[in-house]
């Protein structure tokens, strides 16, 4: 019996949504929005949907946050997104805000629940749903940047995807690092004699979800598939190795960066200690950058609370 919540029913929201519900595997599947008969009137799409494929999944929409209880997984997508030309780490303040009030009420009442943030700045706002909740709390983080990364290679190298494996790690986002020595093509570790440039690919990681934005207002697709992903490992305990942001001890934080990890009803272990030494140091780069961002955001955040 898996239960799942969404709270946040907008663009990526409604994606994810949609693929886990339709992939049969969850009892119960909650949706919460503040925007009024949103929620509601998603319920009813889904019902249709479900209908339609014979599948007895109970849907709840809603925009009552008291019915968001007894969750197994909890997926959070409720946040501004961005718009073309900023950064992720531009929404922290305003979305962190929504973090702590989310943390403040959910929490109580999905104690002991897997949180998955999708929001961004999607591993700050992990650590942030983290540090005001108490709840162990997990980012997408670069999953999607590793389909991304494998994507780009298999059409480069004119291989089907399923034959390039590797991460990336590090933080979500524009500081997010190919973890080469993860990367194979057919079973062999990558070399750029292949055919391809190791920037070639670092280039489309960084700067295609940007582009997707400027001309499709948001990511949607890839992201909601690639979550959905995240979602079902989880749930059914498929323990798969993902590179997605976990809690990380650093200083007097815990904090959330990318690594592969396994992945099933309890995150870990890690694959950190096989990778080679560049990748490792890169990691710990993004480890110190994020903290020290972090730090002060979190700075910010406080003043922009106290000003009001
Ligand atoms: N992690 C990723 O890979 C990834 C991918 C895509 C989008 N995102 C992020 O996800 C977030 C949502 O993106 P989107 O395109 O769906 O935006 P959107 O504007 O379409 O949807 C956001 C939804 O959140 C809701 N919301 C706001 N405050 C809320 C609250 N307190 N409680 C419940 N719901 C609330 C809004 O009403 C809206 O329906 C953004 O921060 C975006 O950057 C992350």
């Amino acid at each position: 019996m898996t239960k799942v919540a969404f709270i946040g029913a907008g663009k990526i929201g409604q994606t994810i949504a949609f693929n886990v519900i339709m992939g049969g595997y969850v009892d119960e599947a909650i949706i919460y929005d503040i925007i009024p008969e949103l929620p509601e009137k998603f319920e009813h799409e889904l019902r249709h949907a479900l209908a339609s494929r014979k599948l007895k999944t109970e849907v709840l929409g809603t925009n009552n946050i008291d019915d968001v209880s007894g969750s197994d997984i909890v997926v959070i997508t409720a946040g501004k997104p961005r718009k073309p030309g900023m950064s992720r780490r531009d929404l922290f303040v305003d979305n962190a805000k929504i973090m702590i009030d989310l943390a403040d009420k959910i929490a109580k009442k999905n104690r002991g629940a897997i949180y998955i943030m999708v929001a961004n700045p999607v591993d700050m706002m992990a650590s942030v749903f983290m540090k005001y909740s108490g709840e162990y709390t997990i980012s997408t983080g670069d999953q999607v940047e590793t389909m991304r990364m494998r994507s780009y290679l298999a059409k480069k190298l004119k291989v089907p995807v399923y034959d390039i494996n590797g991460y990336v790690g590090g933080e979500h986002g524009e500081d997010a690092v190919v973890l080469w020595s993860t990367v194979t093509v057919k079973g062999k570790p990558f070399t750029e004699e292949m055919g391809v440039s190791k920037s070639e690919v670092e280039d489309y990681v960084k700067k295609i979800p940007g582009e997707i934005i400027r001309v499709m207002g948001g990511t949607t697709w890839g992201p909601g598939t690639i979550i959905e992903e995240i979602v079902r490992a989880i749930a059914l305990n498929e323990n798969k190795v993902m590179s997605i942001a976990f809690p990380h001890k650093y200083e007097d934080e815990v904090i959330h960066v990318s690594e592969p990890v396994v992945v099933g009803k309890t995150i870990g272990p890690s694959l950190e200690p096989l990778l080679d030494e560049k990748d490792r140091w890169h990691l710990m780069a993004s480890i110190k950058d994020f903290y020290s961002v972090y730090k002060e955001n979190l700075k910010q955040l406080e003043e922009s609370i106290s000003a009001k």
